[in-house]
């Protein structure tokens, strides 16, 4: 089992040994509770989802035209007995004698009798003096028995799993959990992540600027990310440096959050308000993780639940860089998607990298594919973790771990995606 954050000391931790000191935080996943398909997006399953029906449900038409049994020796010289027109939503059990040919639309159950469909415009059709209509097929040489018709069960066969537990619920899986036929699915219950900011100097978007002040970024871009990991915000505000109103909230935070986060005032620390509170409502450590930017770092646990506790750097890259490292993965795991986060990738430096050994360096960076298919990737230039500017233009981050220094162009890189729709 790894240390919880208590027990780490004074020392200078990796970045994979915090992480892991974090995760044990939380036992695993959060409970489950069943949601209607119109509210399920961006949630994750908690059950296996088991497909009660065949997809599709009959073999059907994968083109308009006729379907037929093919005959082992060629089709007949006077070519097929059209018996019936079968359309989409129509026309289930219906049989075909040999010779004979019905017309179908894509979609449409296939009769039975019939191996494969031809597309309507490799047909000639006559009609004869009785009325009765003939198909002759224009290639014949080119029908393959079979072609063109969707068996039953291929996509998914009835009682297997269609979807895992642990699957997040987008675009193609909702699609496909409509396809079963299933109006709602047991889901885990959205992390509730409590959110607050530090700091004198920090003052909400609307109010005047102090002159010595600066504007709250961190909590909205905090909020943002949240969202996009699945948690769900209680957005307790700046609180003053008063130890009350701080008491007052993390009270209210340990009670119905099943995260909290802060951001600032985590540094070497001068004995103030936030650290009183937090160590009155629970237990708390405060690392220097091998982490560049975002050294200082606050973990614990607050009230009778236990409720994790990260406190995250001031500065407003070093509190995305660390939430992405440390609240990402936590979040995945309250979600029971252990290990979904970091995502990585690796892509080829197309300009020379800064970074020292000693701590693993997250430059923001954005990458592409060049001409030969290859990724690639370049800083975003400034990478102070004051300059929220480099955050945006960025569509990954650079991970260069302890052990390297300095890389060179033409050096393999391992990136770690952002969420972005371009
Ligand atoms: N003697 C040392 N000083 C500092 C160290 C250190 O190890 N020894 N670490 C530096 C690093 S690295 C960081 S990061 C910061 C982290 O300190 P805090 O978490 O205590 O952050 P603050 O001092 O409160 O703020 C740092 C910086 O960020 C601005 N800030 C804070 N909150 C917000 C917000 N909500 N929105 C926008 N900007 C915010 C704040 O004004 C400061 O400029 O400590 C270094 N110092
Ligand atoms: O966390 Mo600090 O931002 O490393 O600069």
């Amino acid at each position: 089992m790894s240390l919880s954050c208590f027990e780490l000391g004074e020392r200078m931790l990796p970045v994979e040994e915090a992480r892991a000191a974090v995760l044990a935080l939380v036992p695993g996943a959060l409970p489950a509770e069943r949601v209607a398909l119109p509210a399920l997006r961006g949630r994750v399953l908690a059950e296996d989802v088991l497909s009660p029906i065949d997809v599709p449900q009959n073999t059907n038409a994968a083109m308009d035209g006729v379907a037929l049994a093919w005959p082992e020796a060629g089709p007949p010289a006077a070519g097929f007995r059209r018996v019936a027109e079968i359309v989409a939503g129509h026309g289930a059990g219906y049989a075909l004698a040999p010779g004979e040919c019905a017309g179908i639309t894509t979609g449409a159950p296939l009769p039975e009798g019939a191996d494969s469909v031809i597309m309507r415009e490799q047909l000639h059709l006559e009609t004869a003096a009785d009325g009765e209509v003939w198909v002759r097929v224009e290639h014949p040489e080119r029908v393959r028995r079979g072609q063109n018709v969707r068996r039953a069960g291929e996509d998914i066969a009835r009682g297997a799993v269609a979807l895992p537990a642990g699957t997040r619920l987008c675009a193609a899986e909702l699609g496909l959990l409509a396809s079963l036929g299933a109006p709602r699915a047991a889901v885990v219950r959205r992390p509730r992540v409590a959110l607050f900011s530090t700091g004198d100097e920090v003052t909400a978007p609307g109010e005047p600027l102090p002159a010595a002040g600066i504007f709250d970024a961190n909590r909205f871009a905090l909020m943002a990310l949240v969202e996009e990991h699945g948690g769900e915000v209680l957005d307790l505000g700046i609180l003053p440096d008063r130890r009350d109103a701080i008491a007052a909230a993390l009270a209210r935070a340990a009670a119905e959050a099943d995260l909290v986060l802060s951001s600032g005032g985590v540094s070497v620390g001068d004995a103030d308000h936030t650290r009183a509170a937090l160590l009155e409502h629970g237990e708390l450590g405060f690392w220097k993780i091998a982490i560049r930017p975002g050294r200082p770092l606050a973990c614990g646990r607050l009230g009778e639940r236990g409720v994790p506790f990260l406190g995250l750097p001031g500065n407003p890259v070093a509190s995305l860089v660390t939430f992405l490292q440390f609240a990402a993965p936590l979040l995945a795991k309250l979600q029971g998607r252990d290990g979904a986060w970091p995502r990585r990738l690796s892509a080829i430096a197309e300009v020379p990298l800064r970074s020292r050994e000693g701590r693993v360096d997250y430059l923001r960076g954005v990458y592409a594919s060049d001409g030969e298919g290859r990724l690639v990737v370049r800083d975003t230039g400034a990478q102070g973790s004051g300059i929220l500017s480099s955050m945006v233009q960025a569509n990954c981050l650079i991970e260069i771990d302890d052990a390297r220094g300095a890389v060179a162009a033409g050096e393999a890189v391992t990136i770690q995606p952002l969420f972005r729709l371009p």
